[in-house]
């Protein structure tokens, strides 16, 4: 079997992603030592009871020690607090990467707590589910997905490498960006539809209740894709919201403003308007299953026919 591509890798974090990326490991043998350090210890026993390291402990500083690359994949609003705990048993030369939905808020969280000599390269896979914990990772997450890289000016260009081929590895493609740049498109693609998801849903929970009983037993394929986005994990998203406030309220204005001209066009009957908005949008769908992305969640297929249990 060929040399793995890093002796020893620390998961802090061991939920969708980070259980994921402890498949993806395993499958192509891309670490020697797979370590695990998560919060709750329920999570960490279930993690170990899933054999999904090699090493599991209580303290993340046990984790880190003694590993070439330290992947971080916890809620956004603890990118700080974790980085403070494990700085101080970081190794000199090792890459240390997050998974964080935003990038500027946990640059700036983890950035002062990085010592000399470790290389702090931020990343964020855009694959995921709305399923949370150990039990939801799967290997093919990753695959034909893409993964941005945020390094900061003056990062070490062959510790940006080794992190991209890690990625590849696991079947992603790399960009890089500027964090910024990556809070501002991440909100229109990814924020805001789990924002509104989770409204509308909202909305129709707060209807009558003989209404809601109607709007379960009709629920047309519209109305369910909103709800398996709004079924997506709470901390997670309560913090991608606090996180990337600015660039979410710029897409909500923008949002906010388009609709109240939908609004508009219904009440005065302006067919035309309507027709020509809906024929733009849907060339978008056709664009994006031309550039070969996947339109539905992640090979949900094989997923589905492998993992049944987990959709
Ligand atoms: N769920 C998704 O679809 C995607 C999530 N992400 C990002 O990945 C990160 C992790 O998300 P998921 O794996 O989905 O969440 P999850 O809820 O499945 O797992 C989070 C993990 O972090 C642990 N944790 C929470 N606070 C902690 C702390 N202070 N110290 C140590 N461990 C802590 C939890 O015990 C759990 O193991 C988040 O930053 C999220 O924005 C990125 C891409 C997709
Ligand atoms: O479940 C879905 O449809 C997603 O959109 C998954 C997702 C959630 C958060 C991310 O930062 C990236 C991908």
């Amino acid at each position: 079997m060929a040399e793995p591509l890093f002796a020893r890798v620390a998961l802090i974090g061991i939920g969708l992603i980070g259980s994921s990326l402890a498949h993806v490991i395993r499958r192509e043998g891309l670490a020697g030592t797979v370590s695990i350090s998560s919060r709750s210890a329920a999570t960490l026993a279930r993690a170990e009871e899933l054999g999904l390291g090699n090493e599991y402990h209580a303290d993340p500083k046990d984790a880190v020690a003694g590993a070439d690359l330290v992947i971080v994949s916890v809620p956004v609003g603890s990118s700080g607090e974790v980085a403070r705990a494990i700085a101080p048993a970081l190794k000199p030369g090792a890459i240390l990467t997050d998974v964080g939905s935003t990038k500027a808020s946990v640059i700036a969280q983890m950035m002062p707590e990085v010592p000399d000599g470790v290389h702090f390269i931020p990343g964020h896979p855009i694959a995921g589910t709305e399923r949370s914990g150990p039990d939801a990772g799967f290997a093919e997450l990753f695959e034909n997905r893409w993964c941005i890289l945020t390094p900061p000016p003056g990062a070490d260009p062959e510790a940006v490498a080794r992190l991209s081929e890690f990625w590849r590895r696991c079947g992603s493609n790399i960009d890089t960006m500027d964090p910024e740049h990556h809070d501002m498109v991440l909100a229109i693609v990814s924020h805001l539809p789990h924002i509104i998801a989770y409204n509308i849903v909202g909305t129709a929970d707060d209807l009558e209740s003989v209404t809601k009983s109607e709007v379960i037993k009709y629920s047309a394929s519209g109305f369910r894709d909103f709800t398996r986005l709004a079924a997506s994990d709470p901390t997670m998203w309560r913090d991608v919201c606090l996180h990337n406030r600015d660039a979410i309220l710029e897409m909500l204005a923008r949002f906010s403003e388009d609709l109240a001209s939908l609004q508009r066009a219904v009440r005065w009957g302006d067919g035309d308007k309507l027709f020509d908005l809906f024929t733009r949008t849907r060339a978008i769908r056709r664009s994006i299953i031309e550039a070969g992305q996947e339109i539905d969640a992640p090979d949900f297929g094989r997923q589905v026919a492998a993992h049944p249990e987990k959709v």
